[in-house]
């Protein structure tokens, strides 16, 4: 019987490269993002080769999370593996400029979406003592960089939430891991400069970034070990990078 493994923020980047990785390696998939039409679209590319099912959620909706994850068709209802991908950043301004409205969006995203979606799933990975909770963090949990504010505060949060996680689930057999990437081609930096693709495309200019599969093979890599071994932490950067994100002209 297939393995199920919940993605989180599957329309782009990261989590969609996850989905297809996964679907390969013979993993059965529940998607879910904001993006309905994105979630079809992959759905269809991945249905002849192992059994999707969708669901369009806002990951910040604490009721939604709670009881679409409580409501999944049978066959897809005992998640193996939960990838906490979804997420973002918002502007680059320093602390004493950024937009609280934008702080927010990152700490209920980043920071509460996936305390949810853990909460939401890890009763019934204990209760069948089994499962994996995957999540996305990033070398901006760790490192500092002009800009960074809160985006890196969520992410050090992601980093220490996985680690207490572990201190709780000791005496079973669930693991959990961080994975912190660095720079890495997706629509992050899109999003990040609120759809200016000039600002978004400077930051890879003359370098060469992650591409969103190298972070699903880590994924599948870490989810494929044997049962004993729990990778706690992955840091993973462009040979390009060295330290936290790469600083923006924001002229
Ligand atoms: N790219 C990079 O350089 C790095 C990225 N990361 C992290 O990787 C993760 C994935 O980002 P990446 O693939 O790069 O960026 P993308 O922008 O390509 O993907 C982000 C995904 O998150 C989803 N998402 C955002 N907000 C919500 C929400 N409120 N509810 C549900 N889904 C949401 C988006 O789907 P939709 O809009 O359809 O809801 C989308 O599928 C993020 O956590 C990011 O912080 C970490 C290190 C480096
Ligand atoms: N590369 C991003 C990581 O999350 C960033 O710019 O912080």
């Amino acid at each position: 019987m297939k393995k199920t493994a919940l993605i989180t923020g599957a329309s782009s980047g990261f989590g969609a490269a996850c989905a297809r990785t996964l679907a390969e390696k013979g993993w059965q998939l529940v998607l879910t993002a904001r993006r309905a039409e994105r979630l079809a679209a992959l759905q269809r590319e991945l249905s002849a080769q192992t059994p999707v099912h969708t669901l369009a959620l806002d990951v910040r909706d604490a009721e939604a999370v709670a009881a679409s994850f409580a409501s999944l068709p049978p066959e897809f209802a005992e998640v193996d593996l939960l990838v906490n991908n979804a997420g973002l950043a918002l502007g680059l301004e320093p602390a004493h400029e950024a937009s609280l409205e934008d702080w927010d969006t990152m700490v209920d995203t980043n920071v509460k979406g996936v305390m949810y979606c853990t909460r939401a799933i890890l009763p019934g990975m204990v209760a069948r003592n089994r499962g994996h909770v995957v999540n996305i963090g990033s070398v901006a949990g760790s490192w500092p960089y002009p800009g960074g504010n809160v985006y890196g505060a969520t992410k050090a949060f992601v980093q220490q939430f996985s680690r207490n996680l572990r201190a709780d689930l000791l005496g079973t057999a669930v693991r959990v891991t961080n994975i912190e990437p660095g720079m890495a081609e997706t629509e992050f930096s899109k999003v990040r400069f609120k759809g200016d693709d000039e600002m978004a495309g400077r930051v890879y200019t003359g370098t060469e970034a992650l591409q969103p599969a190298d972070i699903a093979d880590i994924v599948a890599w870490v989810a494929s070990v044997p049962a004993r071994v729990n990778v706690n932490s992955v840091e993973v950067m462009s040979v390009h990078q060295a330290w936290g994100p790469l600083a923006v002209d924001r002229s």
